[in-house]
């Protein structure tokens, strides 16, 4: 019987077969790379990939179609919420880092995203179908208006850049928004700042983003007893990643 897209699962399954090229093609997968695709649904990436890659593991929340996924040969299936996958226990199963990828459902695309920021350590890189408005807001740079938290909290571990725009008519039902894919590459040296502290900072910093700095940051680091020279005659989204990276490791020592 014919899938019905279920709604609570965000499920919009991708039917251009252009498009699916282009998207594998942008993900460049080997034979050999030890890949996972988080919700795989009816397969339109899962199939491609698996043709130039076997093992594959596919996460899938949605019992019917992890059932169907599961008669393909060459495929691992965990049937689960992906946010309660331990992407480090995958990457010790294989012995080697991950690429993961999926056509990610846009309801908990920003959970995902930080689930994944807890394992960045055993990741290759990570590829990505989002709303296009995320991407834009994941990959911003200092001074546009896209440059918030998100902005500052991925930058931090991964190289974020925009891949390629896929409209709303490559999927079936067509979603209400724009999507892209993004590719994110883990920095090789991640500085040795906790990431909770710098959550905190950021949350701070950007909680009254058309202020200055010394009414939203500002009282937040006096209360931690702070007393160093950062320039607080600032708003947030003119502070680049590197120099709330450097703060958080002045405020903790
Ligand atoms: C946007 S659809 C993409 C489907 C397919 N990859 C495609 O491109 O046609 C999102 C997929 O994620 C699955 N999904 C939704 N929530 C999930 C979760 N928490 N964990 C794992 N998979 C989930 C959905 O069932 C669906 O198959």
């Amino acid at each position: 019987m014919a899938h019905i897209a279920r709604k609570r699962f965000g499920q919009h399954f991708l039917t251009d077969a252009a498009m699916i090229d282009a998207i594998i093609d942008a993900i460049a997968p080997a034979a050999g790379d030890a890949m996972v695709e988080i919700g795989p649904g009816l397969g339109a990436m899962t199939l491609p990939l698996l043709a130039r890659l076997q093992p594959l593991t596919v996460i899938e929340l949605d019992r019917d179609l992890a059932a169907k996924l599961r008669k393909r040969e060459g495929l691992q299936v965990i049937e689960s919420d992906v946010l309660k996958v331990n992407f480090a226990a995958l990457a010790a199963e294989r012995a080697q880092r991950l690429r993961v990828v999926g056509n990610l459902p846009y309801n908990i695309s920003t959970p995902i995203l930080f689930h994944l920021l807890g394992f960045v350590e055993h990741v290759v890189d990570q590829h990505f179908m989002l709303q296009k408005e995320v991407v834009e807001r994941m990959a911003a740079s200092p001074g546009s208006k896209d440059y918030g938290r998100l902005s500052v909290m991925l930058q931090w571990r991964y190289q974020i850049e925009s891949v390629l725009d896929v409209p709303p008519e490559c999927f079936d039902p067509p979603p209400r928004v724009d999507s892209a894919i993004v590719r994110m590459i883990p920095h090789a040296l991640p500085p040795a700042v906790d990431a909770a502290l710098l959550g905190e900072l950021v949350a701070s910093a950007f909680s009254q983003r058309r202020k200055l700095l010394r009414h939203s940051l500002g009282v937040w680091l006096s209360q931690r007893g702070y007393q160093g020279s950062f320039d607080l005659q600032r708003r947030a989204e003119e502070v680049p990643v590197g120099e709330f990276v450097a703060l958080a490791l002045e405020v903790r020592t």
